[in-house]
């Protein structure tokens, strides 16, 4: 029998506005503090106009998720999970259409969009799977008694992200924290407003109650009056170092738990028995996926000597082939950049390389500056060498396509300078010395370490950085604990014991 299933009715497949979600309706913000005109980085052109929220608007959507709580937070986890898997299945079938926007908002090609969007599908029913059984614990004790450890939603979840992956960091936000009963509201960045609304209305043809899911645009502002109210229990960031430590501020004020996904400087590691071609194809994924503009990029590739100059010369045949252009252009590997000041920032760190004594092999130009995508920042991707470690395109993150291959000579200076920074979000090992590969792994000072690959996340494992580059992890069975308390109940099946305390 053909499925009676209807595909999404009610989410908007254009760029419209309203541009906030509150209590299951698009609205605009009563006061709106400012408006934000927010470009579409193919064309350069004004994609829409956002008006932004200030402390009034804030405290609406926090009141909505505040007010739902006790309904949302008391279904049953397998409850709340059908409504989670449901939503991965209108994602599922509407691919297209939510790719396309996410392509609009980011400038990233469309193929990328697809791979991202589906990783939000993969969200939601990995976490709608796993909602019933989030349960807590029964410790049996001396003499018979027992512990109850019962385990609770927080609450209100505030979460604010970045552009690189709009939908994507919402929901590895939204999916786990729902799953566990607490409710939440979302600040996207300023320059992707888009898909955060979308999920909005996806969530409520999902059939999750108006209010669980709220959404206020806006900038930092916006950000800071979310992260000070006194009814948001946790907040949930993915952004840059410094941002992080004014949230993390804001949560020490407030003793609210605070999850935080920062940026990253992240090292490759290449022996010379390492695979060539696969060696080539995750040097291309960990720095020129989204044109550069990707937390855990690996962008200090570290090379071992022997193999230096063949690698370097694959490595600049390959980068030559990406084909960079209109993103929604199926044979385009490579879009724009976020907006002009980032791809101007990109531009100066590639100018202080080469002040620094570094060679450009390829790259770092702006290309495309004539035809319809004139007014749009693309930039080639750039391959760098005669780098220091000292220099400042290989200490700083730079977040554009800018790869610096360095040359190393043996494993345990490889591992030192790859230590070497205060990021530790994610490093990776090629070799075919399995041995070594996993020594190697094993002393890289960062949440994710690949082996002979590169920037895989599926949702079932933790993501996360070690030092600079953040606190608590996203994704994996790990985030129940981050959205999550427990709550203890010791039951004495006899008689009290106080010690000398009480004398018959
Ligand atoms: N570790 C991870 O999972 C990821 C980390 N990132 C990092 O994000 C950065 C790029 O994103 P951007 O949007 O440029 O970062 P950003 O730190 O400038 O902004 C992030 C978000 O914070 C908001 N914000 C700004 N000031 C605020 C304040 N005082 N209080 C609360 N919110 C405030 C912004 O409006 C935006 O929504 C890079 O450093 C990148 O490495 C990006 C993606 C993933």
């Amino acid at each position: 029998m053909a499925s009676s299933r209807i595909i999404a009715r009610s989410f908007s497949r254009v760029v419209t506005s309203p541009w906030n979600y509150i209590a299951g309706k698009r609205c605009d913000p009563s006061e709106p503090t400012h408006t934000i005109k927010v470009t579409e980085p193919a064309t350069g052109k004004v994609l829409c106009e956002v008006p932004a929220s200030g402390q009034q608007e804030v405290s609406r959507a926090v009141a909505a998720a505040k007010q739902i709580y006790p309904k949302w937070s008391k279904l049953s986890g397998r409850e709340r999970g059908q409504k989670l898997v449901e939503a991965s299945r209108i994602i599922r079938e509407n691919l297209e259409d939510i790719s396309r926007l996410e392509v609009r908002d980011t400038g990233k090609p469309i193929w990328e969009a697809r791979v991202d969007i589906a990783s939000c599908a993969d969200a939601l029913e990995y976490y709608g799977g796993i909602a019933a059984a989030i349960v807590g614990q029964h410790v049996p004790l001396s003499g018979g008694s027992f512990a109850m450890v019962q385990r609770e939603p927080l609450g209100v979840i505030g979460g604010i992200g970045a552009w690189n992956f709009p939908m994507q960091t919402c929901i590895w936000k939204v999916a786990p924290a729902l799953a566990c009963g607490n409710t939440f509201v979302y600040k996207p960045s300023q320059f992707t407003p888009i898909t955060a609304v979308t999920l909005g209305e996806i969530l409520q043809e999902a059939g999750v109650p108006d209010g669980v899911y709220n959404v206020v645009q806006g900038e930092g502002d916006t950000g800071v009056w979310l992260c000070g109210h006194p009814d948001v229990a946790k907040l949930s960031f993915t952004g840059s170092v410094p941002t992080g430590v004014k949230v993390m501020t804001a949560g020490a004020k407030g003793i609210k738990a605070v999850t935080l996904e920062l940026g990253g400087k992240s090292p490759i590691i290449i022996f010379e028995d390492a695979d060539m071609k696969n060696a080539i194809k995750a040097t291309l994924m960990a720095n020129f996926l989204s044109q550069g503009q990707v937390c855990s990029n690996g962008t200090r590739v570290f090379v071992q000597r022997s193999i230096f100059k063949e690698f370097v010369k694959n490595l600049v045949e390959a980068t030559k082939k990406l084909k960079i252009g209109d993103p929604f252009a199926e044979e385009t590997t490579v879009g724009a950049t976020i907006h002009g000041d980032h791809a101007k920032k990109v531009l100066d760190y590639i100018s202080s390389a080469k002040d620094e004594g570094a060679t450009v092999l390829c790259g770092g130009e702006r290309i495309m500056q004539s035809g319809e995508l004139a007014g749009g920042w693309y930039l080639s991707p750039a391959v760098l060498v005669d780098c220091r470690d000292d220099m400042k395109v290989v200490k700083e993150e730079v977040f554009g396509s800018v790869a610096s291959v360095l040359e190393f000579d043996t494993e345990e200076e490889a591992v030192s300078r790859a230590n070497d920074t205060d990021f530790g979000l994610a490093g990776a090992v090629f070799t075919k010395d399995i041995q070594r590969g996993h020594r190697v792994a094993s002393a890289i000072e960062a949440g994710s370490v690949w082996i002979n690959t590169f920037n895989l996340y599926p949702t079932e494992v933790p993501f996360g950085g070690f030092k600079h580059s953040g606190v608590g992890r996203e994704n994996g069975l790990t985030v129940i604990d981050y959205f999550t308390q427990t709550r203890t109940i010791y039951v004495e099946m006899g008689d009290v014991d106080c010690g000398p305390l009480y004398k018959d």
